[in-house]
């Protein structure tokens, strides 16, 4: 599974106020990846992880997954691409509070044809003995966990992260950045996370970053370190 990014250009507001947000944004990330996004407020990290997630559409420019373009999608083939081949992960969890961890996850699973066990999956992600909790009796770390639970559990071929440990202090953190690490390994998803936190391009494998709209660097690391030895 490849992704590519063409060219995509993105306007807000209308008349004297629009802003040109995205400003042609080209680049590949190749399967299995993890690609991090950095960029200060207002460059247009999550502009661009939504629209490769189908959430926003361009003006220009197209997203393609495996040669798939989004952009040729009427609506019910854009919700099976969202369902086959994307997870999501966001800053506040966004479980479903009457729902158990388990629920929730098996939420994920739902009409996804490769799902993953779940049982399985609550172990890996260390949530098997609060399996039955609902998320106001969880911590934030492991909210994060059920929610990364959920966005994985279809298995899809790309996980968006958007600033997954924004509301996370260090420690936990850095348990969550593990977990998406071993997701990667395990199951070998392409990964794109959006971060403010500069020291979490050191577990990439593709760093791309922005600042006003346009790609000012994109590079493959050379010597990527585990996120256990991230420090900042
Ligand atoms: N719905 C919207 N309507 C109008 N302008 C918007 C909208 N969403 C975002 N913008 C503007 O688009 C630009 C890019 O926003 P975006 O949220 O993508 O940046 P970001 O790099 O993710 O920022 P942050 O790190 O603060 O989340 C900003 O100038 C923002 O004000």
């Amino acid at each position: 599974m490849q992704l590519e990014i063409q060219d995509i250009h993105k306007f807000y507001g209308e008349g004297e106020n629009r802003i040109e947000v995205l400003k042609g944004i080209t680049a590949n990330v190749e399967e299995g990846r993890i690609c991090v996004l950095l960029g200060p407020s207002g460059s247009g990290k999550s502009t661009l992880l939504n629209i490769i997630g189908g959430i926003e559409t361009a003006e220009q420019g197209y997203i393609a997954i495996n040669g798939e373009k989004i952009e040729d999608m009427k609506e019910k083939q854009l919700s099976l691409y969202r369902r086959n081949h994307l997870g999501y992960v966001f800053q506040f969890y966004n479980l479903i509070p009457n729902l158990t961890v388990k629920e929730n996850i098996e939420v994920g699973a739902y009409l996804s044809k490769k799902a993953l066990d779940v049982d399985e999956l609550l172990h890996t992600l260390g949530l098997w003995e609060h399996r039955n909790k609902v998320p106001n009796q969880l911590s934030g770390g492991q909210q994060q966990r059920t929610a990364i639970g959920r966005a994985i559990v279809k298995n899809p071929d790309v996980l968006l992260c958007d600033e997954p440990t924004g509301a996370l202090d260090y420690h936990t953190s850095k348990e969550i950045l593990q977990l998406i690490e071993d997701v990667n390994k395990k199951y070998g998803n392409t990964i794109l996370i959006v971060t403010h936190n500069d020291a979490i391009k050191y577990m990439a494998d593709q760093v791309i970053t922005l600042r006003d709209g346009q790609i000012r660097k994109n590079y493959l690391t050379e010597n990527k370190i585990s996120a256990k030895d991230l420090d900042w």
